[in-house]
């Protein structure tokens, strides 16, 4: 039984994120209009109200998270007070700088509520379903007010008391992460991935560092994360990269060929494959050789991607990459005979023109499984991978982080493998989190000034040289030692690159800006940086006059207040980390984890000017313990988002 209404909670749980991820994608903005957009909504709808109806009483589940915890709070109290409305999750915001006045949270479900009533024949204002839904919240420590505002807006006042004991429990234990959904939870993620051979490009760039964020982020809540770096390491193109190197190294087997320019080799093989006959026939003899383990043609395959191994590994040990574990195309060779044997028992493939397709539902193009000849396909190995990864690996969420591109690509595999029975949507999230092309300055395709393409090591070295111009312009190599100024322009240069990536939405185009990423004043890493050093500074105020254990002891008893507006906005923002980081693991965005960095570290900003740690009181001075245990809070949680973003922090700056 238990075990039962478990599984429907999930269901629930999976259904209702499938429709925040409809409602909420800005990109669908528009394309809500679309009919088919609604009805796939109103058919989660219907499928919510269902799971529920068998799912009751609801229970209040309170989280780290207080806009999830006020999103229970109100389901429940809509469930209790119209238990035959259909039910629908209650919808919660926080409210925006503007509306603050008039609330921290606001819940906007009675209007829709009304609309449900009316529907099914009942006459209701909404504003008096606003106030049946307030009759019916459960009890908690978290809101302290309620008001009813224009046509049946419930705006939410939240409790300082419980404000207070959290900011206290952040001084005191540093971040926790609710760590119970994640027990036993295995998530796959997919990013990188270059191709060997080729120039790691700016594209695999994003890949690196929103991949690498978003592992970091399940790994923070305690799933166990699995970082995969499914590198392009098979495919016909090696059977002239491997005649060439024969050709040019051959102790290639004792000595690791010196290719310094692997683009150079790529382009002269393919010069040599389309100009010479003879050379093309050894070419074609390698992939044959190649895939039926010849020892000396499998040995020079080695060479190449050890070649092409190295020169990732200096990208990723400067951007201090790990745990990225390479398990490449040609790890599902094997495995792909399996896979189409399958496929072909169940009778889902389809012979057309000498090749074998396979239609997916609802996807206009088939995948092509088998080419003319027998080959497989990009498709083919990412559906065995797939496979691999939930029956073999038994992740039960994977990520895909590639470009939008390869958007089409994904769509058909999953749902062919869904179709193949490979997995059930029910119980596995498999989810491509696509990301746009960079562009340079000029809004075009990012390229060196001679049309190249730019090298990620010459673009990290540019970075590094012009965090380093901008520390000596302000005159800090007279404060720093030189380990100092070294590891600043480090974390500098590498922590702009990949907040500047990470800032924006990674499904938009993303426009490369040396200037913009660099700009101490502006919303980048240079400046929350900066800004964290200080933060971090405030107790140096009051050094020698309390210790931290007396500060603990004020954090634990809670015996501070967020009087001024300054300090309880402040608070406000800290507390609202576990909400961005839930809704960034629903979504897969990391941007709005910069903009909230940004917003507290504002809110930080204003609090300091006009609140005081130490105060003047009849010519005695005092302490505000409230402040700094609001100051330490703050740079807990702006640490641990560093952290996810995979940033540096630096003590001086
Ligand atoms: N499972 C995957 N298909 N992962 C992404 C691979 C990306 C591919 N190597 C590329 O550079 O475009």
């Amino acid at each position: 039984m238990e075990a039962k209404i478990n599984k429907q909670a999930q269901t629930i749980d999976r259904l209702s994120a499938e429709l925040d991820s409809l409602v909420s994608n800005p990109q669908s903005e528009e394309a809500k209009e679309n009919s088919k957009l609604k009805y796939q909504i109103s058919q989660l709808q219907k499928a919510i109200a269902e799971e529920r109806t068998n799912l009751k009483p609801l229970e209040v589940e309170m989280s780290a998270s207080i806009l999830d915890s006020l999103v229970s709070l109100f389901t429940v109290a809509i469930a209790g007070a119209f238990p035959n409305v259909p039910f629908i999750k209650a919808a919660v915001n926080p409210t925006s700088p503007k509306q603050e006045k008039f609330g921290d949270y606001q819940c906007n479900s009675s209007m829709q509520i009304a609309g449900m009533l009316k529907d099914a024949g009942e006459k209701i204002a909404p504003r008096d379903v606003a106030k049946k839904i307030l009759d019916n919240i459960p009890s908690n420590n978290l809101i302290k007010e309620t008001t009813i505002a224009g046509p049946g807006f419930i705006n939410v006042f939240m409790c300082q008391k419980y404000m207070v004991n959290r900011i206290g429990e952040l001084n005191n234990l540093g971040v926790q992460y609710d760590k119970s959904k994640s027990r036993g939870r295995k998530v796959v993620v997919d990013y990188s991935s270059p191709n060997i051979a080729k120039e790691m490009h700016v594209g695999h760039l994003r890949s690196t560092i929103i991949g690498d964020s978003i592992a970091n982020l399940f790994e923070a809540y305690g799933y166990e994360v699995l970082r995969i770096n499914h590198v392009g390491d098979w495919g016909t193109q090696f059977g002239m990269l491997i005649a060439h190197l024969i050709d040019l190294f051959p102790d290639y087997d004792k000595n690791v060929p010196r290719i310094s320019d692997l683009q150079k080799f790529y382009k002269e093989s393919k010069k040599r494959f389309d100009d010479e006959e003879d050379f093309k026939k050894r070419a074609y003899e390698n992939v044959v050789k190649l895939q039926s383990h010849d020892p000396a043609i499998h040995k020079a395959w080695q060479a190449i991607c050890e070649v092409s191994r190295i020169e990732f590994q200096k990208v990723y040990d400067r951007l201090q990459i790990t745990g990225l574990k390479e398990v490449g195309e040609s790890f599902y060779q094997d495995k792909m005979n399996a896979v189409v044997d399958q496929l072909k028992k169940r009778d889902l493939l389809e012979f057309d023109d000498g090749r074998y397709i396979m239609w997916a539902p609802g996807i206009e193009i088939p995948l092509t499984v088998v080419k003319t000849g027998g080959g497989y396909t990009y498709d083919t190995s990412d559906l065995t991978a797939l496979n691999y990864r939930v029956n073999e690996i038994k992740g039960d969420i994977l990520i895909y982080v590639v470009d939008c591109g390869q958007e089409l690509h994904f769509r058909q595999v999953f749902a062919a493998a869904s179709k193949a029975g490979f997995y059930d949507a029910a119980q596995t999230r498999v989810e491509h989190a696509g990301f746009g092309v960079v562009l340079g300055e000029d809004k075009k395709k990012f390229k060196t000034r001679s049309g190249e393409t730019v090298r990620l090591v010459d673009l990290l070295d540019e970075g590094i040289k012009r965090a380093n111009d901008q520390l000596l312009e302000r005159g800090r190599e007279k404060e720093l030692t030189a380990q100092e100024m070294k590891d600043a322009a480090d974390a500098v240069a590498y922590g702009c690159i990949k907040y500047a990536d990470l800032k924006s939405n990674r499904k938009n185009d993303y426009v490369f800006s040396f200037d913009q990423m660099l700009d101490i004043r502006g919303n980048t890493a240079a400046y929350l940086l900066y800004q964290l050093t200080r933060i971090r500074s405030v107790n140096r105020k009051v050094e020698g006059k309390i210790t931290d254990e007396e500060i603990s002891k004020i954090a634990t008893s809670g015996q501070f207040d967020l009087a001024d507006p300054r300090e309880f906005k402040l608070a406000k923002t800290i507390l609202r980390f576990h909400e961005i980081l839930s809704q960034a693991q629903r979504d897969l965005l990391i941007h709005p984890i910069c903009e909230w960095m940004y917003d507290l570290s504002n809110a930080f900003s204003q609090f300091y000017d006009k609140c005081y740690i130490i105060e003047k009181k009849d010519g005695k001075e005092e302490i505000k313990v409230g402040r700094l245990i609001l100051a330490s809070a703050t740079a807990s949680v702006m640490e641990a988002a560093f952290k996810i973003l995979g940033i540096r922090t630096l003590h001086k700056m």
